[in-house]
């Protein structure tokens, strides 16, 4: 199993100066939490919220949803505390925020081998994600994608994007779009995930939905969340529907049976279908079993 096989749809920031907020957030069921140390951290709460994260990794049971945690930049003295608090305490990943070379993946890379081997962790067991906030970021993101063999995926960052871009953020997000075309084909061309930024408009869920869907459409993995509102939505939107589901079992099976036969192209409910299907559907079923919502033998 590869680092990129677990569904990751949303990934829900926790501020992790908020005892309160962090300790029950699996209740509402992301496929992953962010536990905070960057910027929701006020800068006179930095040792408390490390303190309070290595507590929260040791002692909160978030009953198999993932756990990350956002460093701080490497352009603070914070962020090799933060890699031995989070390495210490057993998590799953290292969210890099402000990655702008693969060098920054690889010294961030070398400082959680170190603290694996300092706390009796497995070496190569930290997962890492780079998030992308700046023009030159974007620019880099293939070669970022591609950097460390513990990289998940890449994740956009639009508030920090936007501004070091000196652009407007838009309700369509067409000064998104570039930055959303490179991430994309960079890591798939990678073989890594892709995560889409916060949506901070809390309260517009009409919005939320939309954005989701776009962001969906062009091939992103997952969304990066500030809201328990959001997961549900989300959910839905990345779920195949039932009417996916049954047309990629039926497009597998249809590819199977009439392989053997000697047809190479065939129609399946109405629709032309060719070996180039194939990926597509497994994909979907892939995803439908990750999701609960498909039992069938053909994932
Ligand atoms: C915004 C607000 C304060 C609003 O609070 P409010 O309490 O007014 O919200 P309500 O809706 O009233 O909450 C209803 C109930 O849900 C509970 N509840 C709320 N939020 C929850 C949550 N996240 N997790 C679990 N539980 C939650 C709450 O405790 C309440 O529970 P209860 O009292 O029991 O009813 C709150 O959401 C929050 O702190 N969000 C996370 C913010 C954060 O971490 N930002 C940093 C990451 S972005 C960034 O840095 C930019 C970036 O870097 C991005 C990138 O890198 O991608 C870039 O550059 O773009
Ligand atoms: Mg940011």
């Amino acid at each position: 199993m590869t680092v990129t096989d677990r569904i990751r749809r949303t990934m829900i920031f926790l501020n992790t100066q908020r005892a309160a907020l962090v300790k029950d957030a699996f209740i509402y069921r992301p496929d992953c939490v962010i536990l905070d140390l960057e910027d929701a951290v006020a800068a006179n709460e930095k040792d408390a919220a490390r303190f309070q994260l290595y507590q929260t990794l040791k002692h909160v049971d978030y009953r198999g949803v993932e756990r990350w945690v956002r460093i701080n930049g490497l352009d603070t003295d914070l962020f090799e505390e933060d890699i031995k608090a989070a390495v210490a305490g057993g998590t799953e990943g290292i969210r890099l925020p402000k990655t702008e070379t693969a060098s920054d993946v690889q010294l961030v890379e070398e400082k959680v081998a170190a603290a694996e081997k300092q706390f009796g962790r497995p070496v190569g067991s930290t997962m890492l994600m780079a998030a992308l906030e700046s023009p030159l970021a974007i620019i880099n993101a293939f070669e970022i994608a591609k950097s460390s063999p513990r990289l998940m995926g890449i994740a956009l960052s639009a508030g920090d994007y936007v501004r070091t871009l000196h652009a407007k953020r838009t309700v369509a997000g067409i000064e998104l779009f570039g930055a959303r075309s490179q991430m994309i084909i960079a890591a798939r061309a990678a073989g890594v995930m892709a995560f889409d930024t916060v949506y901070t408009d809390i309260d517009n869920m009409a919005g939320f939905k939309e954005e989701v869907e776009l962001i969906k459409n062009m091939g992103f993995d997952g969304k990066s969340l500030i809201s328990p509102k959001q997961i549900k939505v989300a959910h839905e939107i990345f779920n195949p529907s039932a009417k996916e589901i049954t047309h990629a079992a039926h497009v597998i099976q249809a590819v199977r049976d009439n392989g053997d036969k000697g047809v190479g192209v065939l129609t399946v409910d109405g629709k032309m279908v060719d070996i180039a299907w194939v990926e597509g559907a497994q994909r979907t079923l892939d995803l439908a079993k990750a999701a609960g919502l498909y039992k069938g033998d053909l994932a």
